[in-house]
């Protein structure tokens, strides 16, 4: 019998979270391998984990013999191989606009905001946090004019919405107001309630603290 996968991943880390969306959506079921990306200066950092991703980066996906790196190549790795509950749409159209508003989070805003660029930027980091997502939001509400049905690209749930969940936690973790992305909030308030949404959140992790 294959093992079951493993997960390496960080509550609120966007990246583990997208690949947690995908996981349930899938019906994977996977052990989940805590990595604190804070305490002692971070266990992504230890050789330990960095045999697992060279790049000491959460998530790291152990499956079918593999270790996959990477959230959206995970993501599209875990499409290939179980093509059930589909995350990219069927046309071709509509799977460039879904891969393109995950690109821009996953390289346009998110790397940005990431907790090595905001250690790097001492006391700026809260307002270059600030004005990166609201300029990325401003240009994803522009995007999805042309996209959006109930969700991000249609009415289908695709990488694009796995993208934009964790990405809203951080606007609001940022005081980021939202007001002004009236699409953005129409989207994610219909994507909160799905229980694959509702299991990847990151209040309901194994390494979630206990506030
Ligand atoms: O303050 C912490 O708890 C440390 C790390 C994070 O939240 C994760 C990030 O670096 C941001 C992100 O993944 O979008």
């Amino acid at each position: 019998m294959a093992s079951k996968p493993v997960l390496y991943s960080y509550f609120r880390s966007s990246a583990s979270w997208r690949v947690r969306i995908a996981l349930t959506m899938k019906g994977i079921d996977y052990d989940y391998a805590p990595v604190h990306l804070v305490k002692d200066g971070g266990e992504q950092n230890k050789e330990e984990y960095k045999s697992k991703n060279p790049m000491g980066q959460v998530p790291a996906l152990v499956i079918d013999g593999l270790t996959l790196t990477q959230s959206l190549p995970i993501i599209e790795y875990l499409e290939e191989t179980r093509p059930d509950n589909p995350v990219l749409p069927k046309e071709p159209g509509k799977r460039a606009q879904a891969r393109a508003i995950a690109e821009v989070i996953n390289s346009g805003i998110q790397p940005l905001q990431n907790l090595k660029t905001l250690q790097a930027l001492g006391d700026k980091k809260t307002e270059w946090a600030h004005t990166v997502i609201s300029n990325g939001f401003e240009a994803l509400e522009k995007m999805l004019q042309s996209s959006a049905g109930k969700y991000c690209v249609g009415d289908q749930v695709t990488i694009a919405d796995l993208c934009l969940i964790p990405q809203c936690y951080n606007a609001s973790r940022f005081s980021v107001d939202m007001t002004k992305y009236p699409t953005i909030v129409r989207i994610k308030e219909a994507l909160e309630p799905l229980p694959a949404f509702v299991a990847a959140d990151y209040n309901n992790q194994p390494d979630t603290p206990k506030e």
